[in-house]
């Protein structure tokens, strides 16, 4: 049996809900020809309130502020890495990084991750690649969602891939295509609720479960123009900000409501995605992302499904880390000069391989 070089790569996420950074060290290699991943250590460093409102606020930042916030905080990705290396006693080929989105408005052709890889490489002593969504949307597409890769690669035994952050996004094969976009909300509504009243999350969706529907704004949620937009397509914070908070703002509903609400709203998009995309009878869903871990929404999203597709929850850090191993995957494509960003999903003029190398600075 063949077996390529095992790449030993380390992959960072920061994702839109702004809990904290993921670090994955993975192995990863193929075995006749097919991409095959070990994840042997994982952390999550979890953002003290002053980095959350800083990263929250960066949309608001003007640009010489956002630059030097953008190096500040490759610094601060790096220092997370050399601990976590150092604590370890890890050898590394080179660390993959995704950085945090500050910006995303696909349609002014515009993403931007900060996280500067020359101060990230400098801080950790390690070869860095990042800025992954710049080539695709360079050639046109919307930078994003740049996991289904991953998907197809890791996880292509399952109908459909499903994670569950912020932002809910879903990936599937047709007619030989890799197709993804991005739903729609996910926790992103229900942290700036409960937020509202001083709690982080709603843990398993206790709160939300206890909750009732109010319609009218399960009406304008649904009623939100993204979701009748084709794809491709993707979103940001921002999108969240202007079209989404002020209807949950007017609502001044109870907590409890509110997020009960938002939950039948999560499930009903999704379900609608699967249930119009599904070619079997009964197909399978991977769910991964920290809403994975929301039983509430679990049980409401299978009733939502009803028979027709099976919601799969993975291992605890498949369902925690697999964004944070699929860019330690998009660094081994880079490395390799493949294919890491797909143009059936972002809406490019051609697939491409992207990714910039930054070497270290002693
Ligand atoms: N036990 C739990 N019960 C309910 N919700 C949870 C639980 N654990 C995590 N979450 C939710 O999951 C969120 C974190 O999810 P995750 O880390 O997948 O998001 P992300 O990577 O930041 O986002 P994205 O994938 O959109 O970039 C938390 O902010 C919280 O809302
Ligand atoms: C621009 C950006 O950071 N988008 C994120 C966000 O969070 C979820 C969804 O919106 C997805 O489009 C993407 O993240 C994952 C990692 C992706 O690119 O596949």
């Amino acid at each position: 049996m063949h077996q390529s070089k095992t790449y030993k790569t380390l992959g960072l996420m920061s994702g839109t809900s702004l809990d904290g950074l993921d670090l994955a060290y993975c192995h990863i290699w193929q075995t006749e020809n097919r991409w095959q991943y070990d994840i042997k250590k994982t952390k999550s460093v979890a953002y003290d309130d002053d980095m959350r409102d800083k990263l929250k606020n960066s949309i608001y930042l003007p640009a010489d502020e956002l630059l030097i916030f953008h190096n500040i905080y490759g610094t601060w990705l790096g220092k997370q890495v050399k601990a976590f290396v150092s604590d370890l006693n890890l050898s590394v080929d080179f660390v993959s990084s995704h950085g945090h989105t500050t910006h995303h408005q696909p349609q002014k052709g515009i993403t931007f991750q900060i996280g500067s890889g020359q101060h990230l490489a400098n801080a950790c002593g390690l070869k860095t690649i990042c800025d992954f969504r710049a080539n695709d949307v360079a050639l046109g597409g919307q930078g994003a969602p740049l996991v289904p890769i991953g998907d197809r690669l890791f996880f292509g035994g399952y109908d459909f891939c499903l994670n569950l952050g912020g932002i809910a996004n879903i990936s599937f094969e047709k007619e030989g295509q890799r197709i993804a976009y991005d739903i729609g909300l996910a926790n992103m509504i229900l942290n700036h609720i409960t937020q509202q009243h001083r709690l982080p999350y709603d843990a398993g969706g206790r709160l939300a479960r206890s909750g009732k529907i109010n319609s009218d704004l399960l009406q304008k949620l649904n009623a939100l123009e993204f979701y009748r937009l084709p794809f491709p397509k993707s979103v940001g914070y921002e999108w969240f900000v202007q079209e989404v908070v002020p209807s949950v703002t007017e609502a001044k509903d109870s907590m409890e409501n509110l997020l009960h609400t938002a939950i039948h709203h999560i499930c009903e998009q999704i379900a609608a995605q699967v249930l119009n995309n599904t070619q079997k009878p009964a197909s399978s869903l991977l769910v991964t992302g920290g809403g994975a871990l929301n039983d509430f929404l679990m049980e409401t999203l299978q009733k939502k499904l009803g028979n027709r597709a099976e919601v799969v929850l993975p291992s605890k850090t498949v369902i925690e880390y697999k964004e944070a191993l699929i860019f330690a995957l998009m660094g081994v494509l880079r490395w390799e000069g493949k294919i890491n960003c797909l143009s059936s999903v972002t809406g490019a003029k051609r697939d491409c391989t992207g990714g910039v190398l930054y070497l270290p600075s002693f």
